[in-house]
């Protein structure tokens, strides 16, 4: 890869940022930066970002927006020479214009995936806590079920996931998202995609990618054939 590329996936908890942003991190070599993994790092850890996040977090509410920018951007500065894609940072106005003071964009990725969707995949949404990684009991289950893949420890359900936390957190998120999609639309970097499936919009996400990332022949052919 020969200029740095930096992008933005944006979409309601259960749209598939987790898991395009996996997709993109190993076809186009994008580092991935997921703010909830970062925060659970950082709580894990006990730092002192982690030890203020953790109130927010056990509530189901945001971490302030001082909180999270204070976090994030030291955190691109140690990647300032690679590539990279951020998922679930920015989530505000605030902190977009933060991010926006830090570096250029060169992509906004959002996805658009209908409420009923969203409700259905998060209900069978488990988590393997240390790593992050993420399963599907319908879509991508673990080979052995309760089970991480790669350690054998066992997954669970977040909290916030399980249905009566569900509807407020959607409805939430579209009113604090409005603005930061309106901002990237008026920048000219915004891509919707909307669908059910992650499959259906992922050759449309790799031809984009395709196209805005200066890669070699050999990793554009590997993008469009996944
Ligand atoms: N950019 C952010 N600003 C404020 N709070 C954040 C941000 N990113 C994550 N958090 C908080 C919200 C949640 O309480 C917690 C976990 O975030 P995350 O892993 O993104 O889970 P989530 O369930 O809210 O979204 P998703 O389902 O899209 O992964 O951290
Ligand atoms: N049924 C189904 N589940 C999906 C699809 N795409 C992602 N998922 C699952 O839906 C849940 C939410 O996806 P995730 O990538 O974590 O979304 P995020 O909250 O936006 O990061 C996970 O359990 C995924 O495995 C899809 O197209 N169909």
């Amino acid at each position: 890869m020969s200029k740095l590329f930096r992008a933005v996936i944006l979409g309601p908890p259960g749209s598939g940022k987790g898991t395009i942003s996996e997709r993109v991190a190993s076809i186009f070599g994008l580092q991935h930066l997921s703010s909830g993994d970062f925060l659970r790092q950082n709580i894990t850890a006990n730092t002192e970002a982690g030890i203020l996040a953790k109130t927010y977090i056990e509530k189901g509410a945001l971490v302030p927006d001082h909180v999270m920018t204070r976090l994030m951007l030291p955190r691109l500065e140690e990647m300032t020479r690679h590539s990279w894609l951020l998922d679930g940072f920015p989530r505000t106005l605030a902190q977009a214009e933060a991010l926006n003071s830090a570096c250029d964009l060169d992509v906004v990725i959002s996805l658009n995936i209908p409420l009923e969707t969203l409700k259905e995949r998060l209900r069978h949404r488990w988590i393997h806590p240390a790593s992050g990684r993420v399963y599907n009991m319908c879509f991508n289950p673990p080979r052995v079920q309760g089970v991480d893949d790669i350690t054998g420890e066992p997954l669970i359900q977040h909290e916030d996931d399980k249905p009566e936390a569900l509807v407020a957190r959607l409805r939430h998120y579209k009113d604090v998202a409005k603005p930061v999609i309106d901002l990237y639309r008026a920048k000219g970097i915004l891509h919707m995609f909307s669908d059910t499936e992650t499959d259906r919009i992922w050759p449309y996400v790799s031809s984009l990618l395709s196209a805005k990332i200066p890669t070699d022949h050999a990793d554009v052919q590997r993008a469009t054939t996944h």
